[in-house]
């Protein structure tokens, strides 16, 4: 589609460039010489949404419709009127315009844009790109001045500026009009605009001529970019305007992409340095929960106390039996068998040993992992899955600390320790008949609760980060909406879930942040959850957003959400 202006002569002029001014002036690209219309009187830019029409600078009348416009969004066969003049929007397959437009490149800009970007893709410090964003746009367009202010809220700030600018300058009413509008202001003459008389930045930088443009990277604060000329050089143009744009729209991008890198390398020391912080035998995590486990497997490692680690599936059992062995300065090994992996005669063989002859196929003798583990530890993992028939020898073992092996009577004397776990309710297990309560006795002789991972509030992000650092892969962190599904998904397989969905996100993944769909983590893939643990969830992000929206300040966040600070401290699962 090919957009032009119908004219008030009849005339069609092709819309071939991104801004197109309208004034009485030569410099601009369509001349019209109607009473009323101004040297330089609106502008025409497009974007992704299509054509828009403003007020070149404050005191310019633009009406659509009737109504007089800052700027309005114009569809093909819409109207505007500045002066006496009525243009109209029109769209065509096929153009022959009357009019072409210069569409030449100018010579000066090509090199600056080559030098603007190579210099922009160097990773510097935000500021130092905002100066040379700057700096270029003020020379291509060959500006005495020039300044960059941020905009937040009420917030005015001169953040990059070619010269020293008094502060008054970021009291301005073009730079109000920018900002209001989000699009650019050109005014070739100060002189001639009674509305700019008294503005702070034409008195105090004794400016003849202005240019004001926008320039928004990503989720950065607004900047309206500033640039004047003074007594002695030709006012701007509309070709000013243009290049300033391009060279603004190319910064943006340049920006945006500079700032997410910066984010995320930032997200990733600050990562880094929690997570050497918070590792603790192999184990990662920084909440209380998890500090509150650690503290208990330091107390309980050097003991010869038999543990029963109690957790979820794939919550971490075996590496916290795994902690406790390293803890307990036992010179032999830890010998792990998982009783829900092997069926009842192989347990049985695995775990007692046997002799020649014991049973077909038993061609020689042969120690059980019980004997492997004299002077170490033995673990048991699914201890719940231990078949009723083998629970009263291994009561023996517990117990005697004594093992025959399979075809044998002679027992043999073992020193080990007992390490079991399971997910299931072994006291459940006891009512039912299935697990023998004197063998709970003796395993139980303390128990360690290993948290859900849900409990464990943003571990779940140190240990993503640890899996995709240990991965190598090109994926160097999470994108923003990644983090929040991350802490939202309520993990049903734990650790183990949350292991593999990275390694594979950063297997199958290209970019350097993975993304929500990466970890296949989108809204369709989030289940089902009972209403008490959805309930919890959003409470957590919620409270976590008031503290993010409150710039931080936990208090601040706890008057907003009419809630007590120690409130939020639970709610957050941290100790106050
Ligand atoms: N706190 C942690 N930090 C880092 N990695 C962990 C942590 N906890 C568990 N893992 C990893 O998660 C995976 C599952 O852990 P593990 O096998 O110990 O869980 P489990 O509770 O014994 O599982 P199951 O119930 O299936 O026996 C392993 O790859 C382990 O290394």
């Amino acid at each position: 589609m090919r957009f032009f202006l119908t004219l008030p002569d009849g005339r069609h002029f092709a819309l071939e460039k991104p801004v197109v001014s309208v004034g009485t002036e030569p410099a601009c690209d369509v001349v019209l010489s109607s009473p009323g219309v101004k040297a330089s009187h609106a502008l025409l830019f497009r974007d992704a949404r299509g054509w828009t029409v403003s007020a070149a600078s404050p005191g310019c009348d633009v009406r659509v419709r009737g109504k007089r416009v800052d700027l309005s969004p114009l569809a093909p066969g819409d109207s505007f009127v500045i002066g006496r003049a009525t243009l109209t929007l029109g769209a065509s397959e096929e153009l022959r315009s009357h009019l072409q437009p210069d569409t030449t490149p100018s010579s000066r800009l090509l090199p600056v844009l080559t030098d603007f970007a190579s210099r922009l893709l160097v990773q510097r410090p935000a500021s130092e790109l905002l100066d040379v964003t700057l700096r270029g746009i003020a020379d291509v367009t060959s500006s005495d001045v020039g300044f960059l202010v941020s905009v937040e809220g009420d917030r005015r700030q001169v953040v990059a500026s070619t010269g020293s600018v008094p502060a008054a300058v970021v009291v301005d009413s073009l730079v109000d009009q920018v900002v209001a509008s989000g699009a650019p202001v050109l005014v070739p003459d100060v002189a001639v605009e009674a509305s700019l008389a008294g503005a702070p930045s034409v008195l105090a930088l004794r400016l003849t001529s202005a240019l004001v443009l926008p320039l928004r990277a990503g989720s950065a604060p607004l900047c309206a970019v500033y640039l004047g000329r003074r007594v002695g050089s030709p006012p701007f143009a509309s070709r000013d305007l243009e290049e300033a744009m391009a060279l603004s729209s190319l910064a943006a991008l340049l920006l945006a992409t500079s700032r997410e890198l910066t984010e995320l390398r930032s997200q990733v020391d600050n990562l880094t340095q929690r997570i050497a912080a918070a590792t603790f035998e192999g184990l990662i995590g920084e909440s209380p929960a998890m500090r509150s486990l650690y503290r208990q497997i330091e107390r309980l490692g050097p003991t010869s106390l038999h543990v029963l680690i109690q957790g979820e599936t794939g919550t971490g059992k075996e590496e916290v039996a795994r902690a406790l062995h390293r803890r307990s300065g036992r010179r032999g090994r830890l010998v792990a068998i998982n009783c829900a992996a092997l069926p009842e005669s192989l347990i049985e063989r695995e775990l007692f040993g046997h002799v020649r002859g014991a049973f077909s196929g038993a061609g020689a003798d042969r120690a059980g992992l019980v004997e492997a583990a004299d002077g170490g530890t033995l673990f048991l993992d699914e201890i719940g899955d231990m078949p009723l028939s083998l629970q009263s020898r291994l009561l023996r073992v517990v117990q005697e600390h004594e093992v025959t092996r399979l075809g044998e009577h002679r027992p043999r004397k073992v020193d080990m320790r007992v390490l079991s776990a399971t997910h299931q309710p072994l006291k459940a297990l006891v009512a039912r008949g299935a697990f023998r309560e004197d063998l709970l006795f003796r395993l139980e002789e303390v128990r360690l609760e290993v948290p859900a991972l849900r409990e464990r509030g943003d571990d779940v992000l140190l240990i993503a980060h640890h899996v995709l650092k240990q991965e190598g892969g090109r994926a160097r962190g999470f994108t923003q909406k990644a983090t929040e599904a991350l802490r939202g998904h309520p993990f049903p397989g734990n650790v183990r879930e949350l292991v593999s969905r990275v390694r594979r996100a950063s297997i199958l993944a290209s970019g350097e942040s993975l993304g929500a769909e990466d970890l296949d983590l989108g809204a369709d893939a989030t289940p089902l959850l009972p209403l008490d643990a959805a309930r919890d969830a959003f409470v957590l992000r919620y409270v976590r957003e008031a503290i993010a929206r409150s710039g931080g300040s936990k208090k601040d966040a706890a008057r907003a959400l009419g809630i007590g600070l120690r409130s939020v401290f639970r709610y957050l699962g941290e100790e106050d």
